[in-house]
């Protein structure tokens, strides 16, 4: 195999045995696989793929597709019906909770298990224990049996031993990462810096948002109309559009199988909310709800580097009558405070902050640097300093995000960063109306006018 490939897959099937009842699946065995009883089914059928070594490569699929069929395989912890897999490289898994685990055992010796099963010794194991304890960061239970676990400790712990073996591949179920936000920013530094070191992974995940952030190429795994098993590989963007195409063209056609006409409701014409009608009977106005917003307290043990030529020591968000503000929306102006410390003297301090989503991604970012570049600023040594960032926040689509903060000095690219910490606040949004994309436009209004559109 050339040795640009890490996996080949050729021809790839799994068959499951059905049984209608327990008591088949050993008469079946006793009569030496006598096909009376039960049925065939199956998961993957006639899958060929290659991957190259340093590709990021989701996995898509519905639900029950055969994507964990097809990479217990590949990973060589379920045995093929027929086919061939070629791996080249050490590959390492997330993709059952537990997979590689003994409940009775506590998380230490489970470490030096599922190590092992990678192929680490005894004493590799124990050189990398406290680094793996620290990654999963679960405090006193490393010592206790981890039937005990809860399941974001077990994969902490699990996604600890596989960020520790030196795989060249890796495999992760994004469904698996049910862990807090601190834990879901950690791992995807650690990927994004195995990805950056060249190594391979296979990213199983239902949200393309973040198979088009992170893939170069996808893989989607479905039965087509006519029942035919179907594997495409491609871009990301061309198999997720492939995907959600799919998915939509479902919909539409089971919405309309299922629409029945609704004659109770009033008509938009009859709608009695006089707010509502601007200018003529069909037309309708309405105002974009404003998002909420959560904001945590400031974190500063979190993780964090730089030259240390001063510290960022705090960061909140005030209201406009000096108040510090835990809740706000969309609607309100607040000023994301950020405080530093000076060690030493400063020419052209800079303080920025970075908002990211659970993948990782910026979505928000904004610096003092270009605003105050011309203004030569200088700071003396053991002072501090603040940056006020006065602003509106846009209309995020729902969910937790992180704060991360930079303190630099130096204008431009040409800096020194002194401080930058990771993740030292949570702003859980909570917005009902915008689904997709990152955010919703900052809409003034919105207008739907039917029967006269086009005429102003
Ligand atoms: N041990 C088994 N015996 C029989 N059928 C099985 C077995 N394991 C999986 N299947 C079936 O094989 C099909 C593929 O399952 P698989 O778990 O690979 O799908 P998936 O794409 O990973 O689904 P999900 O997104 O829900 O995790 C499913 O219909 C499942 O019910």
């Amino acid at each position: 195999m050339s040795s640009d490939i890490a996996i080949r897959v050729e021809h790839l099937s799994k068959c499951y045995h059905i049984f209608d009842k327990p008591v088949h699946r050993l008469y079946r065995m006793l009569q030496r696989g006598n096909k009376r009883h039960g049925r065939e089914f199956w998961a993957v059928e006639d899958v060929s793929f290659e991957i190259h070594r340093g590709e990021t490569v989701g996995i898509i699929g519905r639900n029950g597709a055969g994507k964990s069929t097809l990479l217990q395989m590949v990973c060589g912890t379920l045995n093929q019906t027929t086919g061939t897999v070629i791996v080249n490289g050490k590959i390492a898994a997330l993709l059952e909770l537990g997979a590689g685990f003994n409940p009775e055992f506590t998380g230490r010796e489970n470490v030096y298990l599922a190590a092992s099963l990678y192929g680490l010794s005894t004493a590799e194991v124990t050189k990398r224990f406290d680094a793996i304890a620290a990654f999963a960061d679960i405090g006193d239970f490393i010592e206790q049996p981890v039937k005990t676990y809860s399941s974001g400790m077990f994969v902490r712990l699990a996604f600890a031993v596989i960020a520790h073996v030196d795989a060249d591949i890796l495999v992760v179920d994004e469904a698996l990462s049910v862990g807090d936000a601190y834990f879901q920013q950690k791992c995807m530094r650690f990927l994004n810096e195995f990805q950056r070191r060249g190594g391979t992974l296979l990213f199983v995940s239902h949200d393309m948002g973040t198979v088009n952030a992170l893939c170069a190429s996808a893989i989607l795994l479905r039965r087509g109309s006519d029942g035919r098993y179907l594997c495409d590989a491609g871009t990301a963007k061309d198999i997720s559009t492939i995907y959600l195409r799919e998915m939509y063209a479902d919909r539409i056609e089971l919405s309309s199988i299922d629409a029945v006409p609704v004659v109770d409701e009033p008509s938009p014409k009859s709608t009695p909310d006089a707010d509502n009608i601007v200018d003529g009977p069909m037309a309708f106005l309405a105002k974009s709800p404003p998002t909420r917003f959560h904001a945590s307290s400031f974190r500063s043990d979190t993780e964090g580097f730089g030259a240390l030529g001063g510290i960022i020591t705090g960061a909140w968000f005030r209201g406009i009558n000096g108040e510090t503000l835990t809740e706000f929306t969309s609607a309100d102006q607040v000023t994301l405070v950020v405080r530093a410390h000076t060690y030493k003297a400063m020419t052209y301090p800079a303080i920025g902050f970075m908002v990211k989503d659970r993948k990782g991604q910026y979505v928000l970012t904004e610096s003092t640097d270009s605003y105050l570049r011309a203004q030569s600023i200088t700071a003396p040594a053991d002072t501090d300093i603040e940056a006020e960032f006065s602003m509106r926040m846009p209309n995020l689509v729902r969910g937790e995000y992180t704060l991360d903060v930079a303190f630099a000095e130096g204008p431009g690219l040409d800096h020194v960063q002194h401080h930058w910490l990771h993740d030292v606040m949570i702003i859980n949004v909570i917005n009902n109306h915008v689904v997709h994309g990152i955010a919703g436009a900052p809409s003034l209004s919105v207008r739907l006018v039917v029967g006269n559109a086009g005429t102003g």
